[in-house]
C-alpha cells in the first residue's frame, strides 16, 4: 500500500471540495499549520467589559491569545502557527512565543482575516493542512487539541462547535482543500451546511471553551486556566 498519498472517505456533501492528493514532500511532512485570528486588543472581547472592566479587558484578551497560542505550540501535531493580527503589542508577545505574525487585511472582518492567513501559510507550503482556531481559548490543553486534529484529519473539511453548540472554535481543511470560513455568531449550522463534518468527540471541552463573557471565563476557570490568564484574572477575581 502506498502510504505517502493519504486518501479520504468520500461523501456526496464533499463533492464540491475534492481533496487533491498531497505533493509527496508534503505528505511526508504532514504537521498542521494553525491560523489564529486576533482583533486589535483595544476592540477585542468587548462582551467581557462588564465582568472585567475597561482596563483589564484588553490585557485579558492578550492573555487568552497567549495561552491559546502557547498550548497550540505545545501540541505535537502542530508544525506552525500563524496569528493574523494588526495589533503591535499582541504581535510582539505572540511572536516571542514562536508564532508567525501575518498582518491583517484592512477592516475586512474575521473570515477575510482567516482566508488571508491560509493564503500566507500556503504561499510557503501550497499543500499545507490548515486549521483556524479562535484566540479566546484560555483553558486549551495540547492533548485535547491533538485528539481534535486527529479526528479532523479523516475529512476534507471538519469543525468543532463551541461549548454553547451555537458557534465554532475550530475549522480545518486538508491538503488542496479551501477552508471556506463562515465564522461569526451562529456559525455551527453554517459550517455544517457548507459540507464540513462536525467533530463530535467527547472530552475535548478545552478546545470548545471560548470566552466571550464573565460566565464563560468562570466556566474556563473550572477547566483550568492557562498561566497568563490565571495571572491576570485570579488576583482580580479573588
Ligand atoms: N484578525 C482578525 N481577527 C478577528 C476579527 N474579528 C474577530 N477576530 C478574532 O476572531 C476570534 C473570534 O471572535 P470573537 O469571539 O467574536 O471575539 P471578539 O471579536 O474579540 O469578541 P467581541 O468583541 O465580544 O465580539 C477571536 O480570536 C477574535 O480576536 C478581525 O476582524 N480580524
Ligand atoms: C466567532 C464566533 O462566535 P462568537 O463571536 O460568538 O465567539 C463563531 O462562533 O463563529
Amino acid at each position: 500500500m502506498n502510504t505517502r498519498h493519504p486518501t479520504y472517505p468520500t461523501h456526496p456533501a464533499h463533492s464540491a471540495h475534492p481533496a487533491r492528493p498531497a505533493h509527496p514532500d508534503e505528505a511526508a511532512d504532514d504537521g498542521w499549520s494553525l491560523v489564529v485570528p486576533l482583533k486589535p486588543l483595544a476592540l477585542a472581547k468587548s462582551r467581557l467589559a462588564v465582568a472585567a472592566g475597561t482596563r483589564l479587558r484588553p490585557r485579558l484578551a492578550l492573555a487568552f491569545a497567549e495561552d491559546t497560542v502557547g498550548a497550540v505550540l505545545n501540541c505535537p501535531r502542530v508544525r506552525d502557527v500563524a496569528v493574523v493580527t494588526d495589533d503591535p503589542a499582541a504581535a510582539s508577545a505572540l511572536a516571542s512565543l514562536g508564532a508567525r505574525i501575518v498582518p491583517d487585511t484592512p477592516a475586512a472582518g474575521l473570515n477575510a482575516a482567516l482566508a488571508h492567513g491560509v493564503r500566507a501559510v500556503r504561499a510557503r507550503r501550497p499543500y499545507a493542512r490548515v486549521a483556524a482556531l479562535n484566540a479566546d481559548l484560555p483553558a486549551l490543553r495540547p492533548a485535547e487539541l491533538t485528539r481534535v486534529l486527529d479526528a479532523a484529519r479523516k475529512f476534507p473539511r471538519a469543525f468543532l462547535a463551541d461549548a454553547a453548540e451555537i458557534g465554532t472554535t475550530f475549522l480545518s481543511a486538508g491538503p488542496g482543500v479551501e477552508l471556506e470560513p463562515a465564522f461569526g455568531g451562529a456559525s455551527r449550522l453554517r459550517h455544517l451546511s457548507s459540507g464540513a463534518v462536525e467533530i463530535t468527540l467527547a472530552g475535548v471541552d478545552s478546545v470548545r471553551r471560548d470566552v466571550d463573557t464573565g460566565e464563560d471565563l468562570a466556566a474556563a476557570g473550572k477547566l483550568g486556566l492557562g498561566p497568563r490568564t490565571a495571572a491576570r484574572w485570579l488576583p482580580a477575581a479573588g
